[in-house]
């Protein structure tokens, strides 16, 4: 089996202990085993980084570029290997796994560019003969902790606009998938940037992500996954006076109006809420439509849903893996129980299921005559689960949409150029899709929501710079 270790100061460096990654389509399959690092790691990786900064903050932009431009060329070059990993530890499809993998590259990419478009603002001072410049210089040692739905595209999201903008790295992934990271590691050692610039340290989050986030080193914390952990690391962070970025849960609203196009407003529902296997912070899982389309919607749904194929990941013609850990499937059954027991029919799906291979898997499923104020339409899932909810018109179906405590994405299918207007203007997400699924997103804008899904600057695009840079404003007298 192989064995693989945190990369600290250039150094491959072994922990305490490996721990095997499993293939959740296929349990008997083990990835390799992945080194579980402690506190003395996260101490020597920040250590390194800090020593790395000083040059690394004030060097060459077109290396810099030049590096991370390398790291995407290689990503691209490998994306269907790095995607068929990713499939192998997650358990999204092999398409969704090279898709996700290209998203990676290209974000590298996109940030080489950026390392050359960092700019600043030269304005008048209201004194006389006096000079006014605003710049943008990078944060410091940033920690960026990420969670197991997508192994590659996060670290990249989190990675490339920390580099491009001169800060030095501490990666801690999410142990359910350490091998897309370490790969990601593994092609950043060998991409012409110094040691100690980018480090990976694997483990425990309550360890090593505990660790980053309490080191009197790191001046920032990027983190993605759960509410609960993302609210401690916020309040950690504001403590000890260091920036944070979070990006948490969705609840996420699908509108259907009657004057949807029927298998236009099916389709992107089962994009949004099953595909990935609706293990995605922009899914959605709530589907609210008005009265008059609401019987045919739910009969084309379960047509749809019959045809959806749940199957190991890297099979041909799945449409759907398996759901990626044990207690996500615990998890996803369990609010299966609570929707029934609250009053909910189950239309479809929502069991689980034996196939060739021990694996996580359950179909996809749906809930008719669902009340907005049920737990299945409050609290996030995280799996293949939606529920429907009838409302008498638009007006109810955006107060609908709105009351929830989270703002990620919102959705809302029609052919009225007036509802959607509205709609885009009133939405309480930080992203809104129109006749299109509430998932997928381009890689070169900003990425956010409001509320509780998510917290302090943008990330994506342009805008990342505010999160991964700190402003200063120098006088000069003439
Ligand atoms: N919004 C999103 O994209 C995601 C949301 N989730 C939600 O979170 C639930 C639980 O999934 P988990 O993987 O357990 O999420 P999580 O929030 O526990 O883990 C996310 C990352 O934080 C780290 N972490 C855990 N405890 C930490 C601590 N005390 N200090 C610092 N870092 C820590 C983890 O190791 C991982 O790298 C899911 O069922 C889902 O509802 C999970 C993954 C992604
Ligand atoms: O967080 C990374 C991320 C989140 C969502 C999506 S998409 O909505 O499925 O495009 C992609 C990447």
């Amino acid at each position: 089996m192989q064995q693989h270790d945190n990369l600290i100061g250039g150094q491959w460096t072994k922990g305490n202990a490996y721990s095997p990654n499993l293939n959740p389509s296929n349990l008997g399959d083990t990835i390799a085993e992945y080194t579980q690092g402690n506190a003395t790691h996260v101490e020597a990786a920040v250590a390194a980084a800090t020593a790395a900064f000083p040059a690394w903050a004030t060097g060459s932009i077109q290396a810099r570029s030049d590096a991370l431009d390398k790291i995407g060329t290689e990503i691209l070059a490998r994306r269907e290997e790095l995607g068929t990993l990713l499939s192998r530890e997650e358990g999204k499809t092999k398409a969704e796994g090279i898709g996700e993998a290209t998203r990676a590259g290209q974000i590298f990419k996109f940030f080489a560019g950026e390392c050359l478009r960092l700019s600043g603002e030269t304005l008048p001072s209201v004194r006389p003969n006096i000079g006014v410049e605003i710049t943008r210089e990078p944060v410091g040692v940033v920690g960026l902790i990420t969670p197991w739905n997508f192994p590659i595209a996060i670290p990249a999201w989190k990675i490339a606009p920390a580099l491009a903008f001169g800060n030095c790295v501490v990666l801690k992934p999410a142990d359910l998938v350490p091998g897309s990271s370490w790969a990601l590691a593994e092609i950043i050692s060998r991409s012409g940037i110094p040691a100690g610039v980018f480090n990976l340290v694997m483990g425990r989050g309550s360890v090593i992500g505990n660790a980053l986030v309490n080191h009197p080193g790191i001046h920032a914390i990027s983190f993605t996954g759960s509410v609960g952990v993302g609210r401690n690391i916020a309040i950690q962070c504001v403590t000890n006076h260091k920036k944070v970025q979070l990006e948490m849960g969705g609840k996420n609203p699908q509108v259907i109006l009657d004057d949807a196009d029927l298998n236009q407003a099916v389709e992107l529902s089962v994009q949004s809420a099953f595909y990935s296997t609706g293990q995605r912070c922009t899914a959605s899982s709530r589907l609210i439509v008005t009265e008059g389309i609401y019987p045919k919607f739910i009969a084309a749904m379960q047509e749809r849903m019959a045809k959806i194929k749940v199957g190991d990941a890297l099979a041909a013609g799945t449409d759907i893996g398996p759901v990626s850990s044990q207690s996500q499937l615990d998890q996803d059954l369990e609010y299966i129980a609570i929707g029934k027991g609250e009053g909910a029919t189950l239309a479809a799906g929502g069991e689980r299921l034996k196939l060739g291979t021990e694996g996580y898997y359950m179909s996809p499923a749906l809930f008719s005559e669902s009340i907005a104020s049920m737990r299945i339409n409050k609290e996030e899932i995280f799996g293949p689960v939606a529920s429907v909810i009838r409302v008498k018109n638009y007006e109810e179906a955006l107060a609908t949409a709105n009351d929830t405590e989270f703002g990620l994405s919102a959705g809302i299918a029609t052919t009225s150029l007036k509802y959607a207007t509205h709609f885009k203007r009133h939405s309480q997400a930080g992203m809104v899709m129109v006749n299109l699924p509430t998932a997928g997103v381009d890689y070169h804008v900003p990425f956010g929501g409001r509320k509780g899904s998510s917290y302090g600057p943008r990330e994506q695009g342009k805008y990342a710079q505010e999160f991964f840079t700190t402003v200063k404003t120098a006088y000069t007298q003439a």
